[in-house]
């Protein structure tokens, strides 16, 4: 038995071998057109014994930008539902790695069963022929799941079964849904998939609006701003408006402008998209960057008036410094074109397309938000309503804010040393970060009250700094004021006295003219 099991494995592998010789001849010596006739014939009476129906699911389809839903939806079922028949699987680690979601590894087949129709799904990764070498997956590498299922029920599959899967596959995202933090740039020397150039963690940031600090009767208005928004999609539509909102939050540093994304992106329960503009290539990057961004989601552009010469002065610099350089040799020359190779070349133009041209519709529920320190030096078409049409200005802490803040961190609602605050707050400009800052418990032995204290004493010496600082610039201003009129005054003396020489000067002038007069007038009575 044992020696008969044994002969037949050693004549399977034979014809195995025998097969695979042929069929590597047949790939290397058959030409090329013959080659795809071949298939094609061999496809057609392969199909007339074979009677089963194939369908392919790219994972990304033709001259498609975007990742395919549908490919997505099936990974997304299938991980749910195969993985207890397949036995070769991938893990992936969610929420707090509490639990693991498994799906098909590559070439893993399972089967599925449809109101008691059969199917196979197999998931294929095909890499393309490349001469290199290289430790790294390959960026051009495509996945895709293919369906199998007899013929006599094509039309169960292709009606009811697909639309199934696309839903199930799309409730199940909804219901595992994690929100993800996505930055681009990070990818410069990533080897992973080079077809979109967002990477991303979980979004864990706590804020929340209720831990936010500001005036309740604005941060009501944004939550209501925010709510009108997203249940807005029949409204917009009726207006024929794209789905996305522009809020443009501007303050000084330490006021919130980033918390108060979070505390967005936690109420609306959105992705949120960073955006560094100064690793974007160009406009055309800039613009793929956008249509790989999901919907429900806000993308945000932190200090736009660093991130980007948007005022064109980069170029005068440049020009200044070209001035500079000149004839300091071909070194320096190489290294500043260097340089602006690795300069992003966005534009202004390439910026307000991407917020409001045409591509920005693509998808829709899209809140951008941009952050700046100086409002003023932004250009105004950047800020103008219907790109920005929501400004909010966050600012330094008033008592509200203080409120929530000692709530927040103490746990206390009132206390004896709140209208000391209040009347400091109202005289000092403190801004909400260093306010949080001070009422922070250092130590376990530190209590509300030593906090407050802490507070008030921050708050007076901030006061005094304020006060010292003030008389200070009044001095130097007093300085600078006397300094000028000085000047003017000397300007002045400089002057008087000129005319005065000129005058003296004219005089004299007009004295020997005289004399001529008079020596002609005397030589002319001679002549005479
Ligand atoms: N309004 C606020 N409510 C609650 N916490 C705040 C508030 N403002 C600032 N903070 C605290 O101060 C820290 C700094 O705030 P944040 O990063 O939001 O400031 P920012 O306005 O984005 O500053 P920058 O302009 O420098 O980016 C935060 O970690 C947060 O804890
Ligand atoms: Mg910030």
């Amino acid at each position: 038995m044992m020696v008969g099991m044994g002969e037949m494995w050693t004549k399977v592998g034979s014809i195995m071998a025998s097969l695979m010789f042929v069929y590597a001849m047949f790939q290397q010596y058959f030409p090329y057109q013959f080659r795809s006739y071949f298939t094609k014939y061999s496809n057609k009476v392969v199909g007339l014994v074979y009677p089963y129906i194939q369908i392919t699911f790219n994972e990304y389809s033709g001259d498609r930008f975007k990742r395919s839903e549908v490919f997505t939806a099936i990974q997304t079922y299938l991980s749910a539902n195969s993985s207890e028949r397949a036995r070769r699987l991938k893990a992936h680690d969610i929420k707090d790695s509490k639990s693991l979601v498994l799906s098909l590894d590559d070439n893993e087949e399972v089967t599925d069963d449809f109101q008691g129709v059969k199917v196979w799904w197999t998931s294929y990764k095909s890499v393309p022929k490349n001469n290199t070498f290289s430790w790294y997956p390959n960026s051009d590498e495509k996945k895709y799941y293919r369906l199998a299922f007899h013929r006599r029920h094509r039309d169960l599959i292709t009606s009811s079964y697909l639309s199934h899967i696309v839903q199930e596959g799309k409730g199940i995202e909804v219901k595992n849904r994690q929100r993800k933090l996505y930055t681009n740039g990070a990818n410069e020397n990533w080897y992973g998939d080079k077809r979109t150039k967002w990477s991303h963690v979980l979004f864990e940031h706590p804020a929340t609006f209720d831990t936010l600090a500001m005036d309740p009767k604005k941060k009501k208005e944004i939550i209501n701003d925010l709510l009108k928004f997203k249940n807005g999609k029949e409204y917009y539509a009726k207006v024929g408006k794209a789905w996305k909102r522009g809020y443009l939050l501007y303050g000084p540093p330490g006021t919130g402008k980033s918390t108060m994304i979070s505390a967005m992106a936690n109420f609306l329960d959105y992705d949120v998209y960073d955006l560094e503009l100064t690793s974007v290539k160009d406009n055309t990057e800039l613009r793929k960057l956008l249509i790989d961004t999901s919907n429900k989601s806000i993308i945000v552009i932190e200090d736009i008036d660093c991130s980007l010469d948007l005022t064109g002065q980069r170029k005068k610099e440049k020009e200044k410094k070209k001035g500079d350089e000149e004839g300091k040799g071909p070194v320096p020359k190489m290294a500043e074109e260097l340089e602006d190779t690795n300069k992003s070349k966005v534009t202004l133009s390439g910026l307000l397309n991407f917020i409001d041209g045409i591509w920005s519709a693509c998808g829709g529920e899209r809140l951008i938000v941009f952050t700046t320190n100086y409002v003023d030096k932004l250009d105004p078409a950047l800020i103008r309503r219907g790109r920005m049409d929501k400004h909010i200005e966050l600012s330094y802490c008033c008592f509200e804010s203080f409120k929530v803040l000692a709530r927040n961190y103490l746990d206390v609602e009132s206390h004896r040393l709140f209208a000391e605050i209040e009347h400091l707050l109202g005289e000092t400009n403190m801004t909400p970060a260093d306010v949080a800052e001070n009422i922070m418990p250092k130590s376990d032995e530190e209590d509300a009250d030593m906090c407050l204290k802490n507070l008030v004493a921050a708050l007076e010496k901030a006061k005094e700094d304020a006060k010292k600082k003030a008389e200070e610039e009044a001095k130097l201003k007093a300085e600078e004021e006397a300094k000028l009129k000085a000047e003017e005054e000397e300007k002045l003396k400089a002057e008087k006295e000129e005319k005065v020489e000129k005058e003296s000067e004219t005089n004299s002038v007009k004295e020997n003219g005289k004399c001529t007069c008079n020596g002609t007038s005397a030589k002319e009575v001679k002549e005479n």
